[in-house]
């Protein structure tokens, strides 16, 4: 099997985004360990505390972006950082090559139930025409993205990343500590029937979405071997969906604060939407528009999501 430093060195990435993206595996492993021991390393359970988007923050996903911060922010190529965990972007080394956006914990409220769970990061090249630590640099078309990747702690640990070519798998190999290549390029099946969308908020959906599941749950033939799946995280959702197929959808919403649903452009959709692309999917919002298009106006802003395989999602034109 091969490790994932000569894998990148043979697609010809930059060394010192090398070492950057090893730094970020660093601290995955880390938080692989904690989450493994779960209640034993104390990491189950809420903080009193909320982020800016009015979120309570679970213990582990202050201890996950702690740990990736403290390490990142000690690599003298990281010029800023930007968190789900974090109201706005943390300055870093001013002449710092590039910048790192994360989810430190995607699938929150699957962690006190042994659920899944994962890490997604993204990396972009540092804009030195504004300050180090302005919103500004980091609001880059996802098409701008050097690098993206998720590590999902499951049965496995497994991270899934693209430097701009194949989207790749790795197996985190407990033996001797290092990711190994498992998976050369994933590659997503144009046509599938199995959807991932938290049905239960029909009710607070617009007309398009609503009549695109009702074809789906009764009035089509087409659907009549359709199959639900919702793991409540992007990360264990979309993964499926990189290995076998199918869509996953979060619309937009008639509810207060999730009118553009729950998804984060900026450390959720676009890395997301970087790997599904680089896998042969399609990765858009409403009316179609591709993410990876989509200029950012604000660090924690939400966009409408569906992406996976090519055929289903074109049939989804939301507005
Ligand atoms: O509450 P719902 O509708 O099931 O939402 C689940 C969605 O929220 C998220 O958990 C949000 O991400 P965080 O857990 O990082 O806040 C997504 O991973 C997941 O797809
Ligand atoms: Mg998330
Ligand atoms: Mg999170």
């Amino acid at each position: 099997m091969k490790r994932l430093v000569p894998v990148l060195k043979q697609d010809g990435v930059d060394l010192d985004l090398i070492m950057l993206i090893r730094t970020i595996l660093a601290a995955s492993k880390e938080i692989a360990f904690r989450v493994s021991q779960g209640a034993l390393a104390g990491v189950l359970g809420s903080t009193l505390d909320e982020n800016i988007q009015g979120e309570v923050q679970k213990k582990l996903d202050v201890l996950s972006n702690q740990l990736l911060k403290d390490m990142l922010l000690d690599d003298d190529t990281v010029r800023a950082i930007a968190s789900e965990e974090e109201d706005y972007v943390v300055g870093g080394h001013e002449n710092g090559k590039y910048i790192v956006a994360f989810d430190p914990l995607d699938g929150s409220s699957n962690i006190d139930i042994n659920g899944q769970i994962g890490t997604i990061f993204t990396i972009y090249n540092a804009r030195n025409d504004v300050p180090f630590d302005s919103d500004e640099q980091f609001l880059q078309s996802g098409s701008e993205q050097v690098c993206a990747g998720y590590v999902l702690y499951g049965a496995s640990t497994m991270l899934v990343m693209s430097t701009g070519g194949p989207t790749r798998c790795y197996t985190l190999d407990l033996t001797h500590g290092g990711y190994l290549l498992t998976q050369d390029e994933m590659s997503i099946p144009a046509d599938s029937k199995e959807f991932a969308v938290n049905m239960a908020n029909y009710r607070f959906w617009n007309n398009d979405v609503q009549k695109f599941f009702d074809d789906v749950l009764y009035a089509s033939d087409e659907y009549n071997k359709a199959s639900m799946r919702w793991n409540a995280a992007m990360v264990g959702d979309v993964h499926r969906v990189i290995s076998r197929g199918g869509i996953f959808v979060y619309p937009s919403d008639s509810r207060k604060g999730i009118e553009n649903g729950k998804i984060r452009l900026l450390y959720e959709a676009n890395p997301l939407a970087m790997l599904v692309e680089k896998a042969g999917g399609l990765a858009v919002s409403n009316n179609q528009a591709r993410i990876l298009d989509i200029k950012p106006n604000t660090l924690h802003q939400r966009v409408p999501v569906i992406m996976g395989s090519t055929n289903l999602t074109k049939k989804l034109n939301f507005s």
